[in-house]
């Protein structure tokens, strides 16, 4: 590939995304002078980027079939059949019939026609295609699909061609990955920049392997203007070496010196313990697991220290985790370690009795002001909950749900799911690249609570968002370690994994 068209990996996920209101700004900016030409030279580009794709995807040139829209995101598919058409392929184009065009698309068609490219009115599948593309809609996409492109993308659902999505798979919003009826795609070239949409809600289950054009911008300039979305990969984890006490301890270091986490376990004594275990596991020189079951941990987990749920008050300045496994206890505790909390990860059932108890709702407000800061880890039921909404409503926005309850509740917020976001009060969130559905067990959740109380527990005075990014980027690494479709990774395994991708132990 050149080096305009670059794949976009989850573990060394691109620099960042841009919405669809910066997107249409940059493509203003670099038209430019241009403006007037038609096809407009950033169609022209994507078009013949598409086609070079393809050619490099269907080494055997077998028959494409390209599926065009009105706008232009219809007419980048028209541009990538003519060069193909042009390069002796066998092409043909669906177009439907009697809609009003853009100008470059309508300049777009007629140079495919005159270049001998079919275009069919009728949207039945030819028997022949082996690869599909999908140019129906781009990031002009306005709610699901409608209409005679809704009946086209249902008739080629069950086919079996591989498919290349333009810009994004039609239906999905660019914006917030909601899903519109997409086709599950192949492969995704996407242009100028990546879109949040692509990483987050349906985005990574119909993008398939994602490709960026920059349609012929080399260096991506400084794109602090547009506010883009922080995409967090790999490079995440390293970037821990730089805060890591553990790295920069003195030889002469001991326990005392690599934090301390308080586990505050409930009802359901498993998760508790994975929540310790993470805690350990990630680094942090002490931790205690204060539960009403004590007698039965001991024999799991020697290294942990055994403590009552009044044991903070003995070492106040601890991270404290607790949610995990809660169940149904009062709701008392539960508020003595909201309030007390040096630094709070709140997970699972904690989280529920936030929502369901305005008293609890009101003590974890009043943090923030005291510059107590704390992390919530909800999964979009729970966040659901928060919000006062159901689970649909947030799965449409997950970026504008994980950010409004950042703002309500005045802390960092990682919403889980796939495309987990990073959110925090008055910042641009983080979306997550790392990780898949072998994460999809019981007791994964507990891992991550815990490994974020961990790490924060070593770097007390760390950004919570960054730290929380750190910590939700190596939690799905040790996924990606695994190949997707393979054993479910549980979540004992899981902390051995993320165990393995330590700074020090990669050195
Ligand atoms: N930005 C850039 O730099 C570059 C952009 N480029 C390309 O342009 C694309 C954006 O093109 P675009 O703005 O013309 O919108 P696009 O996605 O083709 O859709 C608009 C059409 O869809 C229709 N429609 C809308 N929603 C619908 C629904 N739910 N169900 C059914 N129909 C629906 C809508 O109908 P209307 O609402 O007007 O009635 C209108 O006819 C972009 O993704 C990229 O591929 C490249 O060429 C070069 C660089
Ligand atoms: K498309």
């Amino acid at each position: 590939m050149s080096a305009s068209i670059r794949r976009l990996t989850p573990l060394h996920a691109p620099e960042a995304a841009v919405g669809v209101q910066a997107i249409r700004a940059l493509e203003s900016q670099r038209l430019g002078a241009e403006r007037g030409a038609s096809p407009s030279p950033l169609m022209e580009r994507a078009g013949w980027d598409a086609a070079r794709l393809l050619r490099a995807l269907n080494p055997a040139r077998e028959p494409v079939h390209i599926l065009c829209g009105p706008g232009n995101n219809g007419g980048d598919g028209l541009v990538c059949a003519r060069h193909l058409r042009q390069m002796g392929d066998d092409i043909s184009v669906y177009l439907p019939e009697s809609v009003s065009r853009t100008a470059d698309q309508a300049a777009a068609l007629a140079a495919a026609i005159q270049a001998g490219v079919t275009v069919f009115t009728n949207p039945s599948p030819p028997k022949t295609t082996r690869w599909l593309v999908d140019a129906l809609l781009g990031i002009g996409a306005q709610g699901p699909v409608h209409g005679a492109l809704a009946e086209t993308l249902h008739l080629w659902a069950q086919h079996p061609a591989r498919r290349l999505a333009l810009d994004l798979p039609s239906g999905l919003d660019a914006d917030s990955g909601a899903d519109g009826g997409a086709l599950r795609c192949d492969h995704t070239l996407t242009f100028l920049r990546s879109k949040p949409g692509l990483w987050t809600g349906a985005g990574r289950g119909v993008c398939g392997e994602i490709w960026l054009s920059t349609l012929g911008e080399g260096l991506i300039s400084d794109d602090a203007p547009l506010a883009p979305i922080q995409l967090g990969g790999h490079h995440l984890i390293t970037d821990w070496l730089q805060w890591s006490p553990r790295s920069r301890q003195p030889h002469t270091s001991h326990k005392g010196r690599q934090g301390d986490v308080f586990v505050a376990g409930g009802e359901l004594l498993g998760a508790g313990l994975l929540a310790a275990q993470a805690a350990l596991w990630s680094g942090a020189g002490r931790v205690r697991l204060a539960s009403a079951q004590n007698s039965l941990v001991l024999p799991h987990s020697p290294e942990l220290i055994l403590d009552a749920l009044d044991g903070l008050d003995r070492h106040p300045n601890q991270t404290v985790v607790v949610g995990c496994g809660w169940g149904n206890q009062s709701s008392q505790p539960l508020e003595h370690l909201i309030e007390r909390a040096a630094r709070l990860v709140l997970d699972a059932d904690g989280l529920n009795a936030v929502a369901h108890n305005p008293n609890l709702a009101q003590t974890l407000r009043s943090r923030s002001p005291l510059a107590r800061a704390s992390i919530l880890t909800p999964h979009p039921l729970e966040a659901a909950r928060l919000l006062g909404c159901d689970v649909s409503t947030v799965q449409r926005d997950r970026l504008a749900a994980a950010q409004a309850i950042a703002e309500q509740f005045r802390c960092t917020v990682v919403l889980k799911g796939s495309g987990s976001v990073i959110a925090h009060p008055n910042r641009q969130p983080w979306i997550n690249t790392t990780g898949h559905n072998a994460l999809a067990t019981a007791g994964t959740g507990d891992v991550l609570a815990g490994w974020l109380g961990g790490l924060w527990a070593q770097s007390p005075t760390g950004d919570p968002q960054h730290l929380a990014a750190i910590g939700v980027a190596w939690h799905g690494a040790a996924a990606d370690a695994v190949p997707t479709g393979s054993a479910p990774l549980t979540a004992t395994e899981l902390i051995k994994a993320m165990y393995a991708l330590h700074p020090h132990s990669m050195i």
